[in-house]
């Protein structure tokens, strides 16, 4: 009797938004994630673009501990957990654990995306899904560079660096969950040294030898950063809703 063909289980995408910063470049009271823009708090127009996406399993939002202003909701498949760190990198460590430790497979793919990315829209994350779910490493949403580069020293130019294979990484970057894990886990191990101190997930990644995808995003989704970010990324948003 031929033994019964066992269905190969598809990989999920789960999204994991890193949310537990304090914005300290952007000059608001509040984390910046919570400072309001057109209308509602930045934090809530990243949602909803994650929100809209359906083939996403789950979002796991990672905010700071004793931060109470966000709520998981079942509904919107959206669950929110105390466990930021002191940086970026811990804060994605730690909720890629969440995930592990709460039903997501090591073979599971993650999108990560900062919170503070919130012109960020669901056609641009499914371009990165549709990219990477046939790739072997997965990979990130990025921008050629459009302008000169300069190398500086002292307050001037040292040199004009050749631009042509330069992007600009920005989020969401997508990776198996468990090789995420472990690639951070083993920069965790050395404290976080290279890679100026890990600003991305695909970083990480790089230092396994593995060689991540550029998919090309756009430069409305960039991150808001320092005060000035705030009036761009609402005038865009109402130019979106008008
Ligand atoms: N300890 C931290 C630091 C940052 N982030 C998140 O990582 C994203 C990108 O980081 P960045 O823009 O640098 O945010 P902040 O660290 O808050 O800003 P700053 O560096 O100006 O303080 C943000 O959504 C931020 O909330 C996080 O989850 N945990
Ligand atoms: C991950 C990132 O958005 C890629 O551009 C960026 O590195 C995060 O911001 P940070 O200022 O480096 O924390």
């Amino acid at each position: 009797m031929n033994a019964p063909k066992s269905t190969p289980t598809a990989a999920r995408c789960y999204a994991l938004l890193p949310c537990a910063g304090t914005g300290s470049r952007a000059g608001t009271a509040q984390p910046k994630q919570y400072q309001p823009v057109a209308g509602v708090p930045m934090v809530q127009h990243t949602l909803t673009a994650f929100a809209q996406v359906a083939r996403l399993a789950g979002v796991l939002v990672v905010v700071a501990p004793g931060d109470g202003v966000l709520t998981s909701d079942a509904a919107a498949r959206r669950t929110v957990a105390p466990c930021g760190g002191a940086t970026r990198a811990e804060s994605v460590l730690n909720g890629l654990n969440h995930l592990l430790a709460h039903g997501a497979a090591p073979g599971d793919w993650v999108l990560v995306h900062d919170a503070a990315r919130c012109l960020v829209t669901p056609a641009q994350i499914d371009a990165l899904i549709d990219a990477c779910l046939p790739d072997a490493v997965g990979g990130l949403l990025a921008l050629p560079l459009p302008d000169t580069l300069k190398a500086e020293a002292g307050g001037r130019v040292a040199a004009t660096v050749d631009r042509s294979d330069k992007w600009l990484a920005q989020t969401p970057q997508m990776f198996r969950i468990g090789a995420l894990r472990d690639a951070y886990a083993a920069q965790a191990a050395s404290g976080f040294a290279g890679f100026a101190g890990l600003t991305d997930e695909a970083s990480a990644i790089e230092a396994t030898g593995a060689q991540p995808l550029l998919v090309r995003g756009s430069a409305q989704n960039f991150k808001v950063t320092y005060p000035e970010d705030f009036a761009l990324a609402e005038a865009i948003l109402r130019s979106r809703n008008a």
